[in-house]
């Protein structure tokens, strides 16, 4: 048994812990497939360069609208798909080969499970070999959720680790789910011409986004898919390639291609988490404190596999509060989850901080709300925008913001100013006042709303 001063399970965001800091160190990384994890290799950057195509190809078809004569050709897939998994492939391949190339950094290839406290087999059979660590950190991720009438029924099926690399778009493809996955997935390829029908047991898509924003893109993808929703899948019946999905409201869809997006589990139950006394959260999540120490002296985790937000710029920040707390157990630093934004990059794209209204009035919280639409912006005129809008809540009595909410043109980018200022306590009327905003950037759609809803709120 070999012993290492750090030994870290994943090289998805796990990879990023290792840097100059740690050169005195001995360091094992143990990962089983490629590395950069499930953001690099099937999941952020091929899913946001796909959206990239879809929303060129869609801003082809739209150009009419707005005077312009232009007519799409085509979307030529083999060489989207080549020009998305050539580059990622590489970008892999050259990430272990740059660890490989450290001094410091053994790469041991093959899955790692817990034998004993900080005490791991890596790999099977006659090649597996046993390591322990001084420290270890778990950052082994999570995987796609799939529901037994899909697994039972023995019919093939893709995941978001698949799909983005058929080769040719599904004739029709179903998704199975309404959530991150389903919104960004079908707008890639119902622009690269597939025919789409969206199954969602809630009644909306993205429900667990703020209502008014659910609500406006269940009605905008109802124009573009068959949506089902409120609906379960019963079984799935047919054959490869003619699948037929019975539903408990006794309809049925038939589809070329299912896309299972219903969710991710995290992969703590491939590591035997309890042979090193590291306990879990009953949704299978490890637990972690405030500091992403697990319950086990010595071990700590980050990412999915633990974080209550399977989000990466979350796996990166819990990355680098471990590395300060590997190096640092004297003066340890916090992960806060306290204002994590996110964003789904679909048509139009949506993104988000803080509660939802939903989620105010659930708390019984006193707060004003106010809505802006694009339209009424002058960078809105220019978009002919015509659905995209942004909501803010505040707390009435400090005016502090509670959530935003944007949907529309670069929704993520324009949620970035409400984060900086949910993270640093900066009122709503002072976000307004303060600083000054370009003109007529698509920005103005926040500062008019923060503007009304310092108005609402009555301070001065
Ligand atoms: C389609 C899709 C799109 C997404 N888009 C976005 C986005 O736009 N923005 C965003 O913020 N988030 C996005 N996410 C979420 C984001 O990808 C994840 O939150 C993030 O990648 C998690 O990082 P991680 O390091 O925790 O896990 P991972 O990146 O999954 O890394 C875990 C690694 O551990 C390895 N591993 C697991 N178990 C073992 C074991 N026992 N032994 C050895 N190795 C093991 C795995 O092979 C993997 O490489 C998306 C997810 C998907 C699926
Ligand atoms: N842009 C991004 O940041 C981004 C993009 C993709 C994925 N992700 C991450 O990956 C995670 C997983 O994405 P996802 O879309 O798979 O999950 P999700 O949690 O976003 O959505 C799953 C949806 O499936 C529905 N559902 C669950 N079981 C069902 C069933 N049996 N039949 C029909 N509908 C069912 C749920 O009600 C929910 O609406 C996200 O939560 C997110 O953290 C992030």
């Amino acid at each position: 048994m070999r012993t290492y001063d750090l030994v870290i399970v994943g090289a998805g965001s796990g990879n990023t812990i290792v840097d100059e800091r740690f050169s005195h160190l001995d360091v094992a990384l143990v990962e089983e497939a490629a590395f950069g994890g499930t953001c690099l290799n099937r999941g952020c950057i091929p899913s946001k360069m796909l959206v990239h195509v879809a929303d060129l190809t869609d801003g082809i078809r739209d150009a009419g609208r707005f005077g312009v004569q232009a007519e799409l050709g085509g979307v030529d897939w083999p060489a989207v798909r080549e020009r998305v998994f050539g580059r990622l492939d590489r970008e892999a391949a050259e990430g272990e080969r740059g660890r490989r190339d450290a001094p410091n950094v053994d790469v041991l290839k093959g899955r790692a499970r817990f034998t004993g406290d900080r005490t791991l087999l890596v790999g099977d059979g006659a090649d597996a070999v046993t390591v322990r660590g001084e420290q270890v950190v778990i950052a082994a991720g999570s995987r796609p959720d799939v529901p037994a009438p899909v697994r039972d029924s023995g019919l093939p099926y893709e995941t978001s680790d698949t799909v983005m690399r058929l080769d040719r778009p599904p004739r029709h493809l179903a998704v199975l789910g309404g959530g991150y996955v389903a919104a960004e997935l079908a707008h890639v390829f119902h622009a690269a011409g597939s025919r789409i029908t969206v199954i969602e047991q809630e009644d909306s898509l993205l429900s667990a986004q703020d209502e008014s924003v659910a609500a406006a893109y269940t009605a905008i993808a109802a124009d573009r898919y068959d949506l089902r929703t409120g609906t379960a899948l019963t079984r799935v019946e047919g054959e490869p390639g003619r699948l037929r999905l019975v539903l408990d409201d006794d309809t049925a869809v038939e589809a070329d291609t299912l896309l299972v997006a219903v969710g991710r589990t995290p992969n703590s139950d491939l590591i035997d988490a309890d042979r090193a006394g590291v306990p879990l959260h009953d949704d299978g999540r490890v637990a972690v404190d405030a500091f992403q120490r697990t319950g086990a002296p010595g071990v700590f985790a980050l990412g999915d596999v633990c974080t209550p937000f399977p989000l990466k710029h979350v796996a990166n920040r819990e990355a680098h509060v471990v590395a300060h707390n590997l190096l640092h157990p004297g003066d340890p630093i916090r992960t806060s989850h306290g204002a994590v934004p996110a964003a789904v990059f679909t048509r139009p794209q949506i993104a988000q901080v803080g509660r939802t209204e939903q989620q105010c009035r659930k708390e019984g919280l006193d707060y004003a709300v106010h809505v802006r639409r694009f339209a009424d912006t002058a960078y809105g005129w220019a978009l002919e925008d015509s659905t995209g809008f942004c909501k803010v809540l505040a707390d009435r009595r400090t005016g502090l913001l509670l959530g935003a909410h944007i949907m529309g043109p670069q929704a993520a980018s324009l949620i970035q100013p409400l984060v900086v200022a949910m993270s640093c306590g900066i009122t709503a009327g002072d976000l307004a006042r303060t600083p000054l905003w370009i003109h007529p950037a698509p920005t103005e759609v926040v500062s008019n709303a923060l503007l009304d809803l310092h108005r609402a709120l009555g301070h001065r």
